[in-house]
């Protein structure tokens, strides 16, 4: 429903206002004759005003000014019998939402007007609504874990919502890095603004300055618009960089120069952004040990570090092996609108045997694999396939091993999402680095 009033001082017109914006039956419509009667029925608080610049109490400028100082997020829609540039403007820059000359058309364009105001509006509601969803999703319940390692993880983690101090997360792959700087970003004061991630490894090296920081247009060759980097896009939420070891010596050093001045420039600019955004990083790299062979800045490294949460892997988490296990099963059921499937003993024992290589991401597979290959709805050994793209052993798997069958789908899927590495690691849930290990390898292509 949207609440509309309309303050016009000509009964006929108004009416005739009234009757064509009341044809959309969502639109609720009241009419008033002066400036004043608007004010007191303000508490109303209407989507949209349009009013008559020219009213007998008061005029457009003054009515605009009050309504405003009230109710600044009501669209307030000025109508006018003559076409003055310099009062449009000004009435604009008042914080009007549109000035429309009276005609022969105003009433289709007053439509427009409104009907542009609604789907913003709708639109804006639907955005609030998704980041309601997403911190839902993402909140600290969503980190599955019980086991006195996570107890340790939760309990650095309440300090990083609590505080606005750089986050820097370790851990193998798999482990949930990305999972822990979501649930910090959405735990905290900033959760309704952008969360924004990017992985520097997947990334090649002379494109990523500019995904960071933006470019302007003709900055290089094949720089044909502006764009905006991550940087800027974070906004003042949280800037999320994955992989941060992966950065070569010369982009480092940009980096900690945006860091310690909290501004940055667009490639190709010498205007500088300020950086609002609070800054989470991770690797599965060992930090310290990159600083002393050479490979990664001393100055950046305690730049970042701030507060470092470091993440068992998933054969150090005991019992929770089984819980993560059991949350994929219901998440598997619930995606796929079937039956939920039940891990029997024996399965459970060879899942508490294997040592996942791939941590929970390497479960999640194996999890989704055997909901697939289940024919009972019973989960046995049989159907746990553990795939061997982080060991050196392979399975036989009929004819071909997992490998192969891996680097199949991989290939299918990469030319099914028409070669977008982001989207066929989204789909596979596998990390985005691996499907680059492959390619660089040969074993997929990009062609
Ligand atoms: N504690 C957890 N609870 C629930 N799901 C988890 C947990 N940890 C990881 N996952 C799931 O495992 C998968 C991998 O997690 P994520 O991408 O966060 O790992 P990562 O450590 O960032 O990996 P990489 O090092 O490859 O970037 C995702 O599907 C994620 O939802």
């Amino acid at each position: 429903m949207l609440s509309i009033f309309i303050v016009e001082d000509d009964p006929f017109y108004g009416s005739l206002l009234q009757h064509h914006l009341r044809q959309q039956a969502d639109f609720e419509v009241r009419l008033l004759a002066t400036g004043t009667a608007c004010l007191e029925e303000l508490y109303r608080e209407p989507d949209v005003i349009s009013m008559d610049y020219g009213l007998p109490d008061m005029n457009g400028g003054e009515l605009l000014n009050r309504i405003l100082e009230k109710h600044p997020s009501i669209a307030v829609i000025v109508t006018s019998g003559q076409e003055d540039i310099a009062t449009a403007v000004s009435l604009l820059q008042q914080g009007a939402r549109d000035y429309l000359v009276k005609n022969e058309n105003t009433k289709d364009l007053l439509w427009k007007s409104i009907q542009n105001i609604s789907e913003a509006k709708a639109l804006k509601r639907e955005v609030a609504d998704l980041r309601e969803q997403l911190s839902e999703k993402f909140s600290f319940d969503s980190v599955i874990g019980r086991s006195p390692a996570m107890q340790q993880v939760f309990s650095v983690l309440r300090k990083a919502v609590r505080s606005q101090i750089n986050v820097t997360i370790t851990g193998e792959t798999g482990t949930g890095k990305e999972v822990v700087a979501r649930a910090i970003h959405y735990n905290g004061p900033r959760r309704n603004e952008p969360f924004v991630a990017i992985n520097t490894a997947a990334i090649p090296a002379d494109l990523l300055e500019s995904e960071l920081f933006g470019h302007e247009k003709g900055a290089f060759t094949g720089a044909t618009e502006r764009k905006i980097g991550r940087f800027e896009a974070a906004g003042e939420g949280t800037l999320f960089l994955d992989e941060v070891a992966e950065m070569d010596l010369n982009l480092q050093s940009k980096l900690l120069r945006a860091l310690q001045e909290r501004e940055f420039c667009r490639v190709g600019s010498n205007s500088p952004v300020t950086f609002r955004a609070r800054l989470l990083t991770a690797t599965h790299r060992d930090l310290g040990a990159l600083v002393r062979q050479g490979k990664f800045r001393e100055d950046l490294y305690y730049r970042i570090m701030g507060l470092p949460v470091e993440l068992p892997p998933l054969r150090r988490r005991g019992e929770d092996l089984l819980l993560l296990a059991n949350f994929f099963l219901d998440m598997y059921a619930r995606d796929n609108g079937t039956k939920r499937a039940e891990l029997g003993p024996a399965a459970k024992d060879k899942l508490l045997k294997h040592p996942f290589p791939g941590n929970v991401r390497e479960l999640k597979a194996v999890i989704d694999l055997a909901c697939v290959l289940s024919e009972t709805g019973h989960i046995v050994p049989e159907d746990l396939k553990f795939s061997t793209l982080n060991g050196p052993s392979a399975i036989d798997y009929g004819d071909k091993t997992l490998r192969e069958y891996n680097r199949e789908i991989i290939q299918h899927y990469l030319t099914q999402y028409d070669r977008n590495v982001s989207s066929v690691a989204e789909k596979l849930n596998v990390g985005k680095s691996t499907i680059y290990g492959m390619i660089k390898s040969g074993e997929v292509s990009l062609r």
